[in-house]
């Protein structure tokens, strides 16, 4: 089945990829962020491609975000997907936006595909067999995450969000050793720590489950992890009422000297 997903997914990507290359009207949500055709295109898209797949198991998607706890609760399993995360990327058309979709079992990502069609771009994790990354389409080669180098040889390298910035995250790059930071849109931060690119991203800015749950589990396969920033345990999906995540930190691996880093910004 996961070969078939990753065909499907790239197949609702080129959807994507035709409103983004002409002219689409942006609407703005309730809670006031960008939505285009696209969003709603995909959300279609990959709902379908699911209840095709894998008839049965329940969807929860961004632009469907409004389902109950009280009746997600009781699911054992589930797809979460964010059909188009980075929208102001895409509308910005820097082409850091990508497709995600997750499978959770008992609240933890398990499997997850990132794909971003500008990039041609698709990455891949499932708990227990590994981490792959695809360009076009090309074979799939694995990916892991790197160990921290020594930082008087050469720099860490931390990830932060292009359009969502905050004073906590410059509080904890200003605590760092020496390191190289670099911005980016969407869900491709985590990626890039599950392939070794980046050592740290740390989120201290709002997000959605969605938006992070399938590149969780690509970080996750790739030997990472993806944890509170406050407590440092795992992020855990569906939990609450709530579908916003904590505050978090991607790494590859603990190290004090980022813990301290992390107790000295204002989170
Ligand atoms: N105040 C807020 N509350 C919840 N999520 C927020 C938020 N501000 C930004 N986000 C989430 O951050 C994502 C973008 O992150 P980044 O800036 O790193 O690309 C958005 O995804 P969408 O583009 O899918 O809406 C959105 O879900
Ligand atoms: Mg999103």
């Amino acid at each position: 089945m996961r070969a078939r997903l990753i065909e499907g997914v790239h197949a609702v990507g080129q959807q994507v990829l035709a409103i983004y290359a002409r002219d689409f009207a942006v609407a703005t949500k309730d809670d006031k962020s960008p939505l285009t055709e696209a969003d709603m295109a995909s959300h279609h898209a990959l709902v379908a491609l699911l209840e095709a797949e894998a008839p049965g198991v329940p969807i929860l998607s961004e632009e469907s975000g409004d389902i109950p706890y009280e009746t997600r609760r009781g699911w054992q399993r589930y797809w979460l997907i964010d059909p188009l995360d980075g929208t102001k990327e895409f509308i910005k058309k820097n082409g850091e936006f990508t497709l995600n979709v997750a499978l959770i079992e008992e609240g933890v990502p398990v499997f997850g595909i990132v794909h971003a069609p500008v990039l041609e771009t698709t990455w891949t994790g499932q708990q227990g067999q590994g981490a792959w990354k695809q360009e076009g389409n090309g074979p799939s080669h694995p990916i892991t995450v790197r160990k921290l180098p020594d930082p008087a040889r050469q720099p860490w390298h931390v990830v932060g969000s292009r359009s969502h910035g905050s004073a906590a995250f410059e509080a904890f790059c200003a605590a760092l050793p020496h390191h190289e930071r670099m911005t980016l849109g969407s869900s491709l931060k985590l990626c890039l720590v599950a392939e070794g690119k980046a050592d740290l991203y740390p989120r201290l800015t709002p997000t959605c489950e969605w938006d992070t749950a399938a590149a969780h589990a690509v970080v996750t396969a790739a030997g990472g992890e993806v944890l509170n920033a406050h407590t440092l345990t795992p992020l855990r999906c569906n939990q609450q009422d709530s579908l916003l995540n904590p505050f978090f930190i991607v790494c590859g691996q603990r190290d004090e000297r980022w813990r301290n880093a992390l107790r000295a910004s204002p989170i």
